[in-house]
């Protein structure tokens, strides 16, 4: 892919020093502006290519919708939950995050929050600071024995998991996705939500927050658990219903909460906070030094490798992306884009198209495929008026737009190796077209029905017409061409000699208007590669 250019990045919240530094050193201008209103960061934000956040600044579809130079979303930490994720992608923004930089302080808050809450440590050093001397107010219980419930099983599941081990707990738990195998190799038994609930003494979530992850902890389920049972949020606000708690602990069904995040930050509503049992920190989990400096260090050099075309590392929705970062991609996406331009350009009376199929060919082109298909897009859906289609948001606008798209592989078989076939249907009638590269020049290889004697080289300005095969059709073109001002520099005509075929002329300069050609072909389309 070409690599994407990064000259001014916003920081809009207090990241480790280190990110603007490493961004600076690569010659990228950084402004750090905090406590900035929605209304100003949509002023400030369309004059910057980035954007730096950690979990404060809540960058909406408006502020993504207004921040038209914007190309790049860094998030300094794990949860991007902040971020409208999908509104990035449809205005084909990078959203990207440093999802290993803050586990570590995460696991081990929720460790802190786990003992206090065994111990009444917070409690208890308050007490003292009121002057009291309360030995059986604080009466606690050992977390040995004990069972832990960890619900999400990922990167600060798995670190909570081994610490609380230690101290002698049992750990069992869930998630859709972290084999059992694997979770019980780190000491975790899993099983059902239902067996679980009433078997903890004490339950940790570490899921994101979504659908399916709101109230996971909610009436119902309180109901199933253990009478006494102590929760622990460390993810999301949310997860764990908070209205829900609050009825939990008044009733003393549960005993106990830690509470490190809030669905509103910071919540207005001071019910949980003030609850006696209740003990809750601002946000904490990533606040060390250590965590910020891999988050402000991590972020930095992703978007610096990304900027030098290195790599592209924790895109969470640029999938496709990652796979790009190579000398031969960028020219397989130019060849896919080409492709997809000529088909627009000869195809263009005929639009809108329905359906689009791609099939790379050859073990060359395996892993290939996915951008392929996104870059013949690209060249397709180019010419929309409204749209600015780039690899990170062509999936959704085809489908925003009806479009069905279909990608698939096939081995070559004898058949040239290294070829990107392409198939639209407009209209209800289908158009091909297949290139290849010749060296690093992309090259058309057949249009429709066309199979081209002369490969096309997909550089400079290309007219294509739709002809029957006649001996004087190449000087009247040039004929008319030549009345223009327009000289040719190559001429590509089919195989084929029966019936209308598409031909394409290399040509100095486009011509200002199409119609003087209309008496000698069918149809005639131009493009500028
Ligand atoms: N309090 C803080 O300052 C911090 C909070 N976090 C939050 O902690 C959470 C976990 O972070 P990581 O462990 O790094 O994420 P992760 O992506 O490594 O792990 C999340 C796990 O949740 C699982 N999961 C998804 N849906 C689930 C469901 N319905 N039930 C059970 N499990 C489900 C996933 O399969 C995955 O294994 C995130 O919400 C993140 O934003 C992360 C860092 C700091
Ligand atoms: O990384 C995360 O998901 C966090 O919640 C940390 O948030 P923060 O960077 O401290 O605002």
């Amino acid at each position: 892919m070409a690599p994407i250019s990064i000259k001014t990045v916003l920081i809009s919240e207090s990241v480790d020093r280190r990110c603007r530094a490493i961004l600076e050193e690569n010659g990228i201008r950084v402004t750090e502006k905090q406590n900035m209103k929605k209304d100003e960061l949509i002023a400030e934000l369309k004059d910057y290519d980035g954007l730096v956040v950690r979990s404060a600044t809540k960058v909406t579809a408006d502020v993504i919708n207004a921040a038209n130079n914007l190309k790049i979303i860094g998030r300094a930490g794990t949860g991007v939950d902040n971020v409208d994720v999908d509104a990035a992608t449809r205005k084909g923004v990078i959203v990207m995050n440093t999802p290993s930089g803050n586990t570590i302080s995460a696991a081990e808050l929720t460790c802190t929050l786990l003992m206090s809450l065994s111990r009444n440590v917070p409690q208890a050093a308050m007490s003292m600071k009121q002057g009291k001397w309360d030995r059986k107010k604080f009466m606690g219980t050992e977390l040995y024995g004990k069972v832990l419930g960890i619900v999400g099983l990922g990167r600060i599941g798995k670190e909570v998991a081994s610490r609380m081990q230690s101290f002698g707990m049992k750990t069992i738990g869930y998630d859709p996705v972290t084999p059992p195998e694997v979770s019980a190799s780190w000491g975790v038994e899993q099983m059902t939500l239902e067996q679980l609930w009433p078997q903890c003494d004490y339950i940790t979530v570490h899921t994101p927050l979504m659908p399916s992850t709101v109230g996971l902890l909610n009436d119902e389920t309180f109901a199933k658990c253990k009478k006494g049972v102590k929760v622990v949020n460390c993810a999301r606000g949310g997860i764990i219903d908070e209205a829900a708690l609050l009825r939990a602990l008044e009733s003393g069904q549960c005993g106990g909460a830690g509470l490190d995040v809030f669905v509103e930050e910071p919540p207005r509503d001071r019910s949980l906070v003030e609850h006696p049992h209740v003990i809750s920190c601002p946000h904490l989990g990533a606040s060390t030094e250590e965590a910020q400096a891999r988050c402000g260090e991590d972020i930095a050099l992703q978007i610096v490798n990304m900027v030098k075309g290195k790599n592209l590392a924790g895109a969470v929705n640029a999938q496709v992306l990652a796979s790009t970062f190579s000398k031969e991609s960028h020219q397989l996406i130019k060849l896919g884009e080409a492709i997809g331009v000529v088909l627009q350009s000869c195809t263009s009376s005929k639009k809108p198209f329905s359906q689009v199929q791609v099939t790379t060919q050859g073990d060359c082109m395996k892993s290939s495929t996915g951008f392929m298909t996104s870059a013949v897009l690209v060249g397709l859906l180019n010419h929309d008026s409204g749209c600015c289609p780039n690899l990170v948001n062509v999936l959704s606008l085809a489908t925003e737009s009806g479009i069905v798209v279909n990608q698939g592989h096939c081995g070559s078989n004898g058949a040239p190796d290294g070829v990107c076939r392409v198939e639209i249907v407009a209209n209800g009638s289908s158009f091909k077209a297949s290139g290849s590269l010749q060296g690093e020049v992309p090259v058309l290889l057949e249009l429709s029905d066309s199979v081209f004697r002369q490969p096309v080289s997909l550089t400079g300005n290309l007219l294509f017409f739709k002809a029957s095969a006649s001996p004087q059709l190449l000087s009247s073109v040039a004929g008319v061409l030549a009345t223009e001002g327009v000289e040719i520099e190559s001429f590509s005509a089919p195989t084929d000699h029966t019936g209308d075929l598409w031909y394409c002329v290399g040509v100095s300069s486009l011509l200002q208007d199409l119609s003087a050609l209309r008496p000698l072909v069918k149809e005639a389309a131009q493009v500028t590669m």
